[in-house]
């Protein structure tokens, strides 16, 4: 009931149209009796009455009207089909559209955390399907069910007003077909469920081996993908029959009972009929209405079939509408403020769920400063890093930028203040240029290529085909692993944010590029306070200060030449790097 309620806020625009087509439902749906009665008269009155003969000499007129009465109403109920249909679709059209753009302004909202936790194929599964689904329902099984149970009802009220005995009579059976569909929609109710899970896992499969399809071919692994995608489908369909042929256990029972109407019709109405307590007419009306008595029943597995359907994606639907950011970004700056660049980390510890990543981290940078951060595989320097802009808040102690805790700051000013080059390079498909100028619009063409040129990426930019105009592929395919670096830190150098965080930015361009690059931050021509992630000791030798972590401490801190004094950490991996790894490799490539 609560899914219920939720629909019918989101309606909010459209409930007035809705409503109307409600209304339009149940007067078409009434409408189907009239037809019968007029028959009914033509029958009692021109063709078995007493006084058929005589009527249909004297009584023309009443017989003429009373057809193009019958010819009046089909048309008048075909053109209220047509109107009812067309309010449906646009009213839920127009709340799809709606709901739309508010789960997706929801996915955009969602913090790090949420991405973690929920799987793309998931997500696309509840965007696409679920919301199509809700759809259908508001505009086909909603109107199916309002106008099965108005016919129904209309029916037995004519019924009722031709003859109580022989209504109750044709009642008899409605008790246990409700209790057979009550039974069968306890049944079904979980399969559905389960059903709607598959799918989202069959897509999620799917999502994953299109988007790692180049993993898979490089390892060769397409008949083990197929083999995935095969188990998926497998379990989809296997659930989907299921669900479906569970129907086939109450369809016998269903269709029985209904098709027992007629057969009480026969026995009962002819009885009726035979001691003269209803007309032929009556018979003739009862007989063509039958239909709208037995119908709704026959289709009562279809419709709860679907309301199950229903049922499992709007749950789905409401799951991403109520979700709720733990990091939440209010966009309600006026007037963005330029940050001087200071970070301070007071004994700041985080963890993924139980797990702690972060420890007792206590350090400050100041405008202006670069700062490299060093440390083995895991040991934390991108957790570190995505507290700064709040991507994940700390579990314990401060993250400060300009001497506030970033949990104060408002998320759009603070994360417009830091510009950023993610370890896992992700460009759009556009043209290289708009992805340089993803962070800021207005960037010019010269100053896209200025920021290309310091970032190293000019040179091979200007020799592709179509130079800045080419379009690099979903994910920036068609490019090197170091040409994709480059071209994710001229779009972090773009937006001349005075915070900026380069995560591993360099590890896929040669050492000539590299110390390009390094000059090039050097010289920036925009007051900045630099963060670098960085393996190789060339890089982090030009910082400022160098940060080492293991195993989420902070076991080293200190300048180049400080901490080489010290021979710890940070001497052995500049003995690695500068003087071998200890092993001697003869020319012909033996040691
Ligand atoms: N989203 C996440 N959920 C749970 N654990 C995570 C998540 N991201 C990272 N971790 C774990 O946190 C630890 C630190 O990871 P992090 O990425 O910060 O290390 P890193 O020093 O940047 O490593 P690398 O040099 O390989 O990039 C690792 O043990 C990692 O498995």
């Amino acid at each position: 009931m609560f899914e219920l309620k939720w629909l019918w806020q989101n309606l909010e625009g459209n409930r007035a149209r809705y409503i109307v087509a409600l209304c339009l439902s149940v007067v078409g749906s009434s409408l189907t009796i009239v037809n019968p009665y007029l028959s009914q008269r033509i029958v009692d009155t021109f063709i078995a009455g007493d006084h058929a003969g005589q009527n249909l000499a004297t009584e023309r007129g009443l017989l003429i009207a009373l057809c193009l009465g019958m010819i009046g109403f089909s048309l008048l109920r075909t053109g209220l089909a047509y109107l009812t249909t067309m309010q449906y679709e646009i009213s839920s059209q127009n709340m799809m559209y709606n709901i739309r753009i508010y789960l997706y302004n929801k996915i955009q909202g969602q913090d790090r955390e949420y991405y973690d936790r929920n799987r793309t194929g998931d997500l696309m599964t509840k965007m696409t399907g679920d919301l199509d689904m809700v759809r259908h329902s508001m505009a086909w099984i909603f109107k199916t069910i309002i106008e099965s149970l108005t016919i129904f009802l209309a029916a037995v009220i004519y019924f009722l007003t031709i003859d109580v005995q022989l209504t109750l009579w044709m009642l008899i059976l409605s008790p246990p077909i409700f209790v057979v569909a009550f039974i069968f929609a306890k049944r079904v109710r979980p399969m559905y469920i389960d059903l709607r899970e598959r799918l989202s896992q069959l897509n999620t499969t799917t999502q994953e081996n299109i988007s790692g399809n180049r993993v898979v071919k490089a390892f060769a692994r397409e008949e083990f993908e197929i083999a995935k995608f095969t188990e998926k489908n497998v379990n989809y369909s296997v659930a989907n029959k299921k669900a479906a042929l569970v129907w086939l256990d109450y369809f016998p029972y269903l269709e029985s009972f209904a098709q027992a109407f007629n057969v009480i019709l026969m026995l009962a109405g002819g009885y009726f009929l035979m001691h003269g307590r209803i007309t032929f007419g009556e018979f003739a009306a009862f007989s063509s209405l039958i239909w709208a008595v037995s119908n709704p029943m026959r289709n009562i597995g279809i419709i709860i079939n679907d309301i199950q359907r229903f049922f499992a994606s709007l749950s789905k639907i409401v799951d991403i509408y109520y979700a709720r950011p733990a990091i939440v970004n209010e966009h309600n700056v006026t007037e963005s403020r330029r940050y001087e660049g200071r970070i301070e980390f007071e004994h700041v510890r985080f963890k993924y769920d139980s797990a702690t990543v972060l420890d007792d981290l206590s350090f400050t940078i100041e405008p202006g400063e670069t700062i490299a951060i060093m440390g083995a595989t895991g040991s934390g320097k991108t957790s570190l890093i995505n507290l700064i802009p709040r991507f994940y808040d700390v579990a314990g102690g401060r993250v400060l930028v300009d001497g506030r805790d970033v949990r104060e700051l408002e998320l759009d000013e603070l994360r417009g203040n830091i510009g950023m080059a993610t370890q896992d390079v992700l460009l759009f498909s556009d043209t290289i240029d708009g992805n340089i100028a993803y962070g800021d619009p207005e960037l010019t063409e010269e100053e896209a290529q200025a920021y290309a040129g310091l970032a190293a990426a000019h040179d091979f930019i200007v020799k592709m085909p179509e130079g800045y105009d080419t379009v690099v592929g979903e994910r920036g395919v068609g490019l090197s692993g170091g040409q994709k670096q480059r071209i994710a830190l001229a779009r972090a150098l773009a937006v001349r944010r005075p915070i900026l965080i380069l995560d591993d930015t360099t590890s896929a361009v040669d050492l000539e590029t590299e110390e390009h690059i390094q000059r090039s931050l050097r010289e920036l021509e925009y007051p900045c306070t630099k963060i670098i992630i960085a393996q190789r000791v060339s890089t982090t030798a030009q910082a400022d200060r160098i940060l080492i972590l293991e195993g989420g401490r902070l076991i080293e801190e200190g300048t180049h030449a400080e901490l080489l004094a010290k021979r710890g950490y940070y001497y052995d991996v500049f003995m690695l790097q500068n003087e071998g790894i200890g092993r001697q490799v003869t020319e012909s490539g033996q040691e």
